[in-house]
């Protein structure tokens, strides 16, 4: 058994579909939904919408003068709110030990993006090739680093655990490890690669396709004014951040976030599966162990489905009555099925409360006389950094 199939059978994505990984999916979503359902001050809304003051606030302090990216400072506030629900506590946007965590989960993210891991996933054998398999070290040196910093949260969490309240994820899954017979899915290392998914699974992702809905607001001015027009009319002179109360009421914001993930899916090529058996699919016989990529971009821009599918429309999720469509057809952003994204009602929270407190607060545009940066790769997963003017309204 090498090292990396060894992490595989830790981990809850890129681990086979068996008892052990379905008990780890299990406790991993009735983790998050228990923590989902507290109300009040510490529930997540709560802590979401905290992320997004402080990214307000942060984004006025800097001013208007300097035309600049987003990026990082989004990046900070989704993985801050991955923190909150992980550790129980959210850093700093100047934390050192926090920017530095930060820069490593962007260097694996950045790996795995890199043509050569690309290729190892899809030959496997090639990790053991030098040179080729340089990423493949990095990886596992920033993994390690990334492991070393969750090993101190656990044992400074373990000191003080009360299990009757457990305050975060790290405390409920301690408390999981104490009440259940020990099996070889809830071991002390386990904990380290579960807590690390949620890291890798949950920031990039976020991070990205708020990237890509500020980007699409700048290439489509008058989609920017729709979306703030529907937020005044709701917020009205309310100087703090929508509540997830205020969503129903908000059908055009909620169907511009949908557009976004439509168009650019930020896994277009999901996450690689495999058969456990032979399987015989629409005629194509798939032997067990069979890498298969299932290529959600194209379920996104069939033209069967969506007319004209390269043209930014957020209309397309409103029916006649303007209310946005629940179940539409041919839309897979985060996949399906069993192995279906385990932060999609997370993600969708942090998606609109971040969205919408940014685009009621700022209006962002690019400088006098910029070119347009192009949003045509249609497989990039990544926007490009763009530097814009981001005016407090
Ligand atoms: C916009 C944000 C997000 C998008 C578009 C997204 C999308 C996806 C997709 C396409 C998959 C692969 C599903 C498959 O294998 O068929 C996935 C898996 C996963 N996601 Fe997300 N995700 C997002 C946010 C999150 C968040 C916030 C978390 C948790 C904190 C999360 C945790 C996971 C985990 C643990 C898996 C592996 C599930 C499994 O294999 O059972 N994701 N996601």
């Amino acid at each position: 058994i090498t090292k990396q199939d060894a992490a595989r059978l830790k981990n809850i994505a890129f681990t086979k579909f068996n008892p052990a990984y379905l008990e780890k999916r299990r406790f991993a979503v009735s983790a998050l939904k228990n923590l989902g359902m507290k109300m009040g001050p510490g529930s997540v809304e709560e802590h979401i919408r905290e992320e997004a003051r402080q990214l307000c606030l942060k984004l006025s302090e800097q001013g208007d003068a300097h035309p600049r990216d987003i990026a990082d400072s989004l990046t900070v506030s989704v993985s801050n709110i991955v923190c909150s629900m992980v550790f129980g506590k959210r850093y700093d946007h100047d934390d050192e030990k926090f920017v530095e965590l930060m820069k490593i989960v962007h260097k694996v993210l950045s790996q795995l993006e890199h043509g050569s891991s690309q290729l190892m996933m899809v030959f496997p054998f090639l990790r053991f090739i030098p040179g080729v398999n340089s990423t493949n070290r990095i990886l596992v040196e920033c993994i390690n680093k990334v492991h070393e910093f969750l090993r101190q949260e656990i044992t400074k969490h373990r000191e003080i655990l009360d299990s009757e309240n457990p305050r975060d994820f790290i405390d409920l899954i301690l408390t999981e490890l104490q009440t259940k017979e020990k099996t070889d899915c809830f071991t002390e290392e386990n904990i380290v690669w579960i807590i690390q998914n949620m890291f890798f699974a949950g920031t990039e992702t976020t991070a990205n396709t708020l990237r890509w809905g500020i980007l699409y607001m700048v290439l489509c001015p008058e989609e920017q004014q729709k979306v703030q027009s529907e937020l005044d009319s709701v917020l009205g002179t309310d100087h703090d951040v929508p509540t997830l109360a205020h969503r129903s009421q908000l059908p055009y914001t909620e169907a511009t976030i949908m557009e976004t993930q439509r168009i650019r899916l930020v896994a277009p090529l999901n996450a690689p599966h495999a058969p456990n058996e032979d399987t015989t699919f629409r005629g194509y016989d798939i032997p067990a162990g069979t890498q298969v990529l299932t290529n959600l971009w194209s379920a996104h821009m069939d033209p069967e489905y969506w007319a004209n599918p390269e043209k930014f429309d957020p209309r397309r999720f409103l029916d006649t009555e303007g209310k946005v469509v629940s179940r539409p057809d041919s839309y897979l952003p985060f996949s399906a099925g069993r192995r279906v994204c385990l932060g999609e009602q997370l993600a969708k929270m942090e998606l609109f409360l971040l969205f919408s407190s940014l685009l009621k607060h700022f209006t962002f545009k690019l400088p006098e006389g910029a070119a347009a940066p192009s949003a045509d790769d249609c497989m990039r997963v990544t926007p490009p950094r763009v530097n814009m003017c981001i005016t407090r309204r």
